[in-house]
């Protein structure tokens, strides 16, 4: 539900301005998505009626997740009832990540196709914003803290030596106001860009917000390729 979402942005933006962004986020997640020549179908999970009615409108299959308890819980509902339709190929994603190209999403299932396994790090926190696999093959989804080493080990458990696409488009999830002011800096033509703009976010940012810094973390080396920024 869009309304219980973004909560860690309740320090910078209200309540209903925090739905918006939600549904904006999604908006331009889903056109990505949408768009990319490779993507055959696009599905949302939710349980929430607001976020399915949003999705249908969008174009995307709604995917009820049967009201799963989190991210992990919610992917292995909506891989289930691929897999039922005749899915092969997945990439699985949040809807927080509005700086994601068409061309993003179609590099990872080509990676996939290739590698079978592809996992994109969220490089601030040691999370993961993205992953990319075959049905055959499934990746065990393990969202939440430090995810991004889980989701290696869930690979080693499978055998296969994942692809690690470093992409700063998909790893800049909007979760901390840092965040909001970062993906403003990359001034993409989204809608997310027009809506923080429209609520004037830079001057909250004069207020009080200045000097954030946040610290790097090493995602290590490996099988990995690195995609430039938006602009
Ligand atoms: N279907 C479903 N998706 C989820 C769930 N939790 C997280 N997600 C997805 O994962 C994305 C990233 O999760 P979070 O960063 O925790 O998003 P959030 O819960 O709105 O953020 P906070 O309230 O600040 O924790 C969300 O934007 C959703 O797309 C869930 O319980 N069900
Ligand atoms: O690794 C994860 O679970 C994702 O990056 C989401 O993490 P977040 O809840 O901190 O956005």
């Amino acid at each position: 539900m869009f309304l219980r979402a973004k909560q860690r942005l309740s320090s910078i933006l209200t309540a209903s301005e925090r739905a918006t962004l939600a549904r904006t986020m999604l908006t331009d997640v889903l056109e990505a998505a949408c768009s990319a020549p490779t993507s055959k179908k696009v599905a949302v999970v939710t349980s929430a009626d607001d976020v399915a009615r949003e999705a249908a409108r969008l174009g995307a299959v709604v995917i009820d997740d049967g009201g799963a308890n989190g991210t992990n819980e919610a992917i292995a509902a909506g891989l289930a009832k691929v897999e039922k339709r005749g899915g092969r190929l997945v990439v699985a994603l949040p809807s927080d990540v509005p700086a994601i190209l068409g061309e993003d999403v179609s590099t990872l299932l080509q990676a996939a196709e290739r590698n079978r396994v592809v996992i994109v790090p969220a490089p601030r926190d040691g999370g993961t914003n993205a992953v990319a696999f075959t049905l055959a093959r499934p990746l065990q989804p393990c969202f939440g803290p430090d995810s991004f080493a889980r989701h290696i080990a869930a690979a080693d458990r499978l055998g296969i030596a994942p692809i690690v696409c470093r992409n700063a488009r998909i790893g800049l999830d909007l979760d901390s106001p840092a965040d909001l002011f970062d993906f403003l800096d990359l001034s993409t033509s989204t809608a997310t860009d027009r809506y923080l703009r429209s609520i004037n976010l830079g001057e909250r940012r004069r207020c009080g917000f200045a000097g954030y810094s946040r610290p790097i973390v090493d995602v290590g080396a490996g099988n990995e390729f690195d995609v430039g920024c938006a602009k």
